[in-house]
């Protein structure tokens, strides 16, 4: 009998490393943001040398190296603090808890034996707070509680004042306890209420979206373990760069789009090499398949203004502006058989994209007696709505 066919090889083999390219890699050296990491380690100063640590605010947008660069520096930390003091570092990412309270049970758990987990529901607010300052004293020592994506909790913020303050108030004894806040909203620090913001943000550290060059020198390196040699054509990498750094200087989804690119190739008739066109394709296909995700989620009538939206901005020169959407949308919502908004509840749906980065919106001002008015453009391909909402018809 014949050696069964292998189903699991495919035409190219170009990885040497695919894992490096992967969402939960941790790279062992952190390129460029030299600047943030010298500041970092300022404010995490007192803590090496057995100081009460500052309370430190991290904030920028996604895929800047907040985490990454704390987690780095935590590990410097450790390595060269003094050797009497005694650290520990609680982390938690607070993305599925929307107040306080809830991120206080997630610490309990955390620090709670596996087999001695607390229900996120039942207790009073007291209670979760004492079981918390009862196992931050059993811990002693100087205790950094890193709490990521904390904006999830939104206005609910009354730990943020607790907690860096038990110490004061008595709450707790044993131990040092400096927080330090991640948050890629940059909102959440406005809305903070003065007595948190005068507390977290006792230092604060801003990353900034990366640059082109910046984004080369990270996606190089990556380049470089994932891939076997002579697979990466000349340009790629400043090609991959170049697209994220216009987009938002996000390195996660400059490296997504090299992994990306790396499939299309290893899949591709034309060699095992990744090409600027391969690069484009796979361009296209992650944003075909943000676009699904994001649109295929919303609510009907927001299909709608999506739909409406692509429509018009594929059949005009300019941007449109909101009047003329609504007429278009009407005409779409009575051929569909779905009821029509109005024009001010229509312009609220466009607003929404505008928050999902499928709108983009430009505001006018005419000056003097001319008013302030919007004009509209879709952020995605009317082909590309098309098929994700392939159930609604167009005029
Ligand atoms: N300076 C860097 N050097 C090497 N890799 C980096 C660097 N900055 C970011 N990355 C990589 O980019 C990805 C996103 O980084 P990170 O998670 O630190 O971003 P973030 O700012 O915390 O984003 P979010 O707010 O979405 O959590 C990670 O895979 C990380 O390994």
């Amino acid at each position: 009998m014949g050696k069964a066919e292998n189903p699991f090889t495919s035409l190219n083999e170009i990885w040497a490393n695919r894992d490096v390219l992967h969402e939960d890699y941790t790279p062992t050296e952190i390129l460029e943001r030299e600047s943030e990491r010298d500041k970092l380690a300022a404010h995490l100063a007192p803590v090496a040398n057995g100081n009460r640590p500052n309370n430190i605010f991290l904030y920028g947008k996604t895929g800047v190296g907040k985490t990454v660069v704390t987690e780095y520096m935590l590990g410097k930390l450790d390595e060269f603090k003094d050797p009497t003091v005694d650290l520990s570092v609680v982390t938690l990412n607070c993305q599925n808890c929307s107040s306080s309270y809830q991120v206080a049970v997630a610490l309990v758990n955390e620090l709670h034996d596996e087999t001695d987990q607390i229900s996120p529901t039942g207790y009073p607010a007291e209670t979760v707070y004492q079981y918390l300052y009862d196992e931050l004293d059993q811990l002693g020592g100087t205790v950094l509680v890193v709490l990521d994506e904390i904006d999830a909790i939104g206005d609910d913020d009354g730990l943020l004042y607790e907690l860096p303050r038990a110490r004061s108030k008595g709450d707790v004894e044993n131990v040092k306890l400096g927080v330090i806040g991640i948050s890629n909203d940059l909102e959440f620090k406005k809305n903070l209420s003065s007595k948190v913001k005068s507390t977290l943000c006792e230092k604060e550290l801003v990353f900034t979206p990366y640059d082109a060059t910046e984004l080369q020198t990270i996606v190089m390196d990556r380049a470089e373990s994932a891939f076997l040699d002579d697979v990466v054509q000349d340009g790629v990498i400043e090609h991959v760069a170049a697209i994220a750094a216009k987009n938002s200087g996000d390195a996660r989804q400059a490296i997504r789009l090299l992994r990306e690119a790396g499939d299309l190739a290893k899949q591709s008739e034309s060699g095992a090499v990744v090409t600027d066109d391969i690069v484009e394709a796979a361009k296209e296909e992650l944003e075909a398949s943000r676009i699904e995700r994001a649109v295929d989620d919303l609510p009907l009538q927001t299909k709608l203004a999506t739909l409406t939206l692509a429509f018009r901005t594929e059949a005009s020169s300019g941007p449109i502006r909101t009047a003329a959407l609504h007429d278009t949308y009407c005409q779409i919502a009575r051929e569909n058989g779905v009821e029509r908004r109005s024009h001010d509840a229509f312009r609220d749906q466009l607003d929404d994209l505008d928050m999902l980065g499928i709108a983009l919106r430009h505001r006018h001002n005419e000056g003097r007696g001319g008013g302030i008015y919007y004009t509209w453009e879709s952020d995605i391909a009317y082909g590309v709505v098309r098929d994700v909402l392939d159930e609604l018809n167009t005029p």
